[in-house]
Parts: C-alpha cells; structure tokens; sequence
C-alpha cells in the first residue's frame, strides 16, 4: 500500500503555498469584522458544498453551489474599490501616512505626522474639545461614510485643532485622513451596532468603533466629557494614557503593512 508521504510531493507542496497564500492575502484584504463574517459564510458554505458532493446529496449540491456563486458576485460588488486597489497597488511597498519613496524619508514622514496628530490630540483633550480623526490604512473608507467637505489640506496639528473648535463650520463629525493627507472634514460615521458596548460610550465613540467594525481603519477620538485619548481599531476601543502611549500605538498601527505581517 502506498504511504501518503510518498504521494505528497513537491507539486502539492506548491499547491498547498498558493492557496495558503491566496487566503493569507483575503483575509489581510478583508479584514473588517463585516468582511471577515461573510469570508467565514463562504467557507461554510465551500464545506457544505464539499460534504454534500461525497454524500452525493444532488439538489442540496446543486443549491449550496449556486449561493457560493451569488456570495462571490455579492463579495465583489462590496468591494470592488478594494479590490481594484489592491490589485493596482500589489507588491508596492505602501506606507499608510505616507507617499516618500525611500525608506527613510518614509520613517521620518511618518513620524511627524504622528506627532502633529499626538500635538492635536492631546491640546484638544487638555480643552475638552472632541474630535474624530479617521486614519485610512490599506483600504478606503469613503464608500462607508457620509461625504462631508473636501479639505485636501497637510496635516498640522494647528489645522486639526481649528476644524474641531466648537466655532468650525466643520467641526461636526469626523477628518479622513489618506497617505499622509486631510482629505475630508465633517464626515458622518456608521455607528456601531454592537449590543454589548460599554453603556458610558456615547455616539463619537460608537461612530469610531462603527467604521472600525465595517473597514480596516485606525481612529483617534478625543471625547469632549472627559478628554480622554482613545485609539479604535478593528471594533475594539484602546485607551491611551499619554503622549507616550499614544506615539507607541499610533506607530505600531500605522506602519507599512508588510512590515507587520
Ligand atoms: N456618526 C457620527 N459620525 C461622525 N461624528 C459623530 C457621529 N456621532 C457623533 N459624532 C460627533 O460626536 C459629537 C458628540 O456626540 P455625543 O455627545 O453624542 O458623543 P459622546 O461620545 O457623548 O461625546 P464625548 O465622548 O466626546 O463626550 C457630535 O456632535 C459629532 O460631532
């Protein structure tokens, strides 16, 4: 009888590489929560389709394979923005604040930023004045946003601080943020349907875990009650206590992709 080492070879190997690979990248790209429960329906629905096929169940075959179609077609139409930029931008090292070709450049790009983005933050909790900072990272945020105003602007804390002055035309809402730049102001957020939030949580914060929960994003909030500084990513809400805390989390969220994976 032939063992099933001997079988396996070097093109199973290979094959089983790619396809690791090919789901490895899936679920980087679909890393919201909302993504991540449609990857998982997919899967189930793949198994269903496998089992049934041994069991040689012909119909429940035939209707399984044709809602693993319309689950493609559905997960395409959702996110064909990503999708497109993920294909445009493969293999290129892309840097979330940046657009600086040497690495560097990138590194000290980068880093400024994140401190006019700690400099905003922490003189708008020091006055008790909200904010909402949307930091885009591999995927875009806007087809799960209200538009708001188009700023384009450089990020300086002075420009961040003056949209949320209570007196801003634009401080209502939340400032994306893309490659480095204020693209928009005034944005509405999804909120999160999250039952089990905590309750003290009023609607800025639901707005940063929403999003949070749907894109794969990073959000400064700076709550108006209490000032505190608080970083949301990924559905999940980490408090910061300091300039220090903060630099170190910003830093870590916000690196190259491919340097954190
Ligand atoms: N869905 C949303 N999208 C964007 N901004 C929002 C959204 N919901 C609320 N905000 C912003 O948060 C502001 C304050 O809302 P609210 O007082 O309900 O939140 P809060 O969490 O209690 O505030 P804080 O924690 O800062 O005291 C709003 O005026 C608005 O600027």
């Amino acid at each position: 009888m032939t063992e099933p080492l001997q079988i396996f070879g070097w093109r199973d190997a290979i094959d089983i590489a790619i396809v690791a690979w090919i789901i490895y990248r899936l679920i980087i790209m679909l890393r919201g929560r909302v993504a991540y429960r449609l990857l998982l329906v997919l899967a189930f629905l793949a198994a269903l389709y496998s089992l049934s096929r041994l069991a040689g169940f012909e119909a429940f075959h035939w209707i399984v394979g044709s809602l693993f179609s319309s689950l493609i077609l559905i997960l395409v139409i959702l996110f064909q923005h990503d999708i497109r930029r993920a294909l445009m931008t493969h293999g290129k090292h892309r840097h979330p604040l940046t657009e600086d070709r040497d690495e560097q450049g990138e590194r000290d790009h980068a880093s400024l930023i994140i401190g006019e983005l700690i400099a905003a933050a922490t003189s708008l909790s020091s006055r008790r004045i909200g904010a909402l900072i949307v930091i885009e990272r591999e995927m875009g945020v806007m087809s799960h946003v209200e538009t708001g105003t188009e700023v384009d602007a450089k990020i300086t804390s002075e420009i961040l601080t003056s949209i949320f002055l209570p007196y801003s035309p634009i401080h209502d809402g939340a400032v994306v943020i893309r490659r480095g730049k204020l693209m928009r102001a005034g944005c509405f957020l999804p909120l999160s349907q999250d039952p089990t939030i905590n309750k003290n949580l009023g609607t800025r914060h639901r707005a940063a875990l929403g999003l949070t929960e749907l894109v794969d994003c990073v959000v400064l909030v700076v709550s108006e009650e209490t000032g505190t500084i608080s970083v949301t990513v990924g559905g999940r809400i980490l408090p910061v206590s300091d300039a220090v805390s903060l630099r170190k989390v910003l830093k870590k969220l916000l690196e190259p992709r491919w340097l954190t994976e």
